[in-house]
């Protein structure tokens, strides 16, 4: 599936997009930093200039709770009522302009089921958010939840990762079967650190809302990260130059990024050794 080009509103972010409710997230702000925003309208710097800003969503859950689902509705705008299990992995790029900026998710949906769990598993590695779905319908997808992060957590590390807690399906309970479940869901993201959500690909009901608040949250901490940024200036300009006139990412100058990243970063390892120095350059 191709890169979109940003076209709609809902991929414009100016105002900073609220939690699914205050108690639900350890994530409090309720503005971009002052930092950021001035980054952002002055354009003061070379953080805001000329290099490919981005972030790696990983979907991670249980067989059948609904992660192909809530990417399907997200970036292909469909709901698809009977059940193929994703085999292995499966990815999209989101394309938005916040406060200006040009900004990309990538986002991974990995298969629940056993038997595709190391390849999944091979992709966890550099995610800046992981989404763990659950579905409200059922009590052991939840429990699992705490399992899925660890694995995924186990995979990063070095980087700390925003973790979202999502109840799918939120379309098949009403508000007296939904209140045990929610307190369950509250808990449980309180103990693993993560802001909760309930959502329902079929109906689309808050699902917008997720993404855009993911994509504001972790555009702020790429903005803030500022050592990543030097490794991606070339790269990212020349890519951004290279597709301005469709105004489209492909998937495969994507996948190109990523390899040209990765023979990027082993350069300057073996400069590095090459130099006999343990300096970063
Ligand atoms: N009613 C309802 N059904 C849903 C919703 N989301 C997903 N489903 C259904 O749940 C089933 C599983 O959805 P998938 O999105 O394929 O689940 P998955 O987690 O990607 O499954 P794996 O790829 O096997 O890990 C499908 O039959 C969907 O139609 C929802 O919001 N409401």
């Amino acid at each position: 599936m191709n890169g979109k080009a940003v076209s709609d509103d809902d991929r414009n972010i100016n105002k900073f997009p609220w939690p699914y409710s205050l108690e639900s997230t350890p994530y409090l702000q309720t503005d971009f930093r002052e930092q950021i925003k001035r980054q952002c309208l002055n354009q003061e710097n070379n953080l805001t200039q000329g290099w490919l800003k981005m972030s790696k969503v990983v979907i991670i859950g249980d067989i059948c709770v609904g992660k192909t689902s809530l990417v399907n509705r997200y970036c292909r705008k469909f709901f698809e009522s009977n059940y193929k299990s994703t085999i292995g992995v499966d990815f999209e790029v989101e394309n938005f302009y916040i406060l200006g900026i040009p900004f990309m998710l990538q986002i991974w949906d990995t298969a629940g089921q056993e038997r595709f769990k190391s390849i999944a598993q091979s992709y966890y590695r550099g995610a800046n958010v992981l989404i763990i779905v659950f579905d409200l319908t059922n009590w052991e997808s939840l429990s699992n939840c705490k399992k899925w992060l660890f694995e995924a957590l186990d995979a990063n590390l070095d980087t700390r990762p925003l973790i979202f807690l999502i109840g799918s399906k939120s379309d098949l309970l009403n508000s007296i079967t939904y209140k045990p479940i929610k307190a369950n869901a509250l808990e449980i993201a309180k103990e693993i650190n993560a802001e909760y959500w309930a959502v329902s690909s079929k109906s689309g009901k808050n699902i917008s809302k997720l993404f855009r608040r993911i994509a504001a949250l972790s555009f702020e901490r790429v903005l803030l990260n500022s050592e990543e940024t030097s490794t991606h200036v070339n790269i990212g300009q020349r890519l951004m130059d290279e597709n301005r006139d469709n105004k489209l990412l492909t998937k495969k100058s994507f996948l190109n990024y990523d390899i040209q990243c990765y023979f990027c970063k082993e350069k300057r390892k073996s400069k590095k050794y090459a130099n006999g120095s343990n300096t970063s350059e």
